[in-house]
């Protein structure tokens, strides 16, 4: 059964995707179901490389020392199939009202999940300013924060909600509220 909403957040490394997300399924409890496409990706890797997979999904240094290589593996599949990922991640997701997706990073992410669930899609972008980020651990690197994965939605203007998770941000509870509103139950 397909859901009845699901909400692509997006948003540069460091600005929060994770910690709202995970707040939010606080909030949706058991009628949600945060799915990563990243997580194909680091299995992969995890098993090729004999990694730690649960540190690879971690807000941990270590996925860092990994990220460019699993950054290229990543691209040269969507290359092949923009919806690789997207497809793997859903087909392993559970039967819930709503489904969370925490890491969209490209147009072809939303393409795919337009084209698969029309209009049960809601794009929200988290957006931090970089002193926060910084703050946060970000560190500007070479072939990660100027390459697609993190630049290919600077462009893209087609946001439901955009939300301040940086300088100026509202409380955590108005920040969800907003979200909440997108959710149709
Ligand atoms: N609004 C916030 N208040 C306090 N800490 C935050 C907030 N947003 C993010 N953080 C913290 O900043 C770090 C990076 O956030 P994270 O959600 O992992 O970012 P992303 O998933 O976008 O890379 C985490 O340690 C997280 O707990
Ligand atoms: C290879 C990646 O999938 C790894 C992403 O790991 P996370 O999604 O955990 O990263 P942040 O939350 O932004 O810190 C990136 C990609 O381009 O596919």
């Amino acid at each position: 059964m397909a859901p009845k909403n699901i909400l692509l957040f997006s948003g540069k490394r460091k600005s929060g995707k994770d910690y709202l997300t995970d707040h939010l399924k606080n909030v949706l409890a058991d009628k949600c179901e945060i799915i990563k496409i990243s997580q194909p990706i680091k299995s992969h890797w995890a098993k090729e490389k004999n990694l730690n997979l649960n540190e690879l999904l971690s807000d941990s240094t270590y996925k860092e020392q990994y990220r460019l290589d699993m950054i290229k593996w990543g691209e040269e599949m969507r290359n092949k199939d923009y919806g690789y990922f997207c497809r793997a991640a859903c087909a392993s997701a559970a039967d819930k009202d709503i489904w969370i997706i925490s890491d969209i990073r490209r147009k072809t992410d939303i393409q795919w999940f337009k084209e698969t669930y029309g209009n049960l899609i809601r794009n929200i972008r988290i957006f931090a300013d970089e002193e926060t980020r910084k703050a946060r651990g970000f560190n500007f690197q070479v072939g990660v924060d100027d390459a697609m994965s993190e630049c290919d939605l600077d462009d893209f203007h087609d946001w439901d909600l955009i939300v301040n998770n940086g300088e100026g941000r509202h409380s955590l509870e108005a920040q969800l509220d907003s979200i909440m509103k997108l959710v149709n139950l």
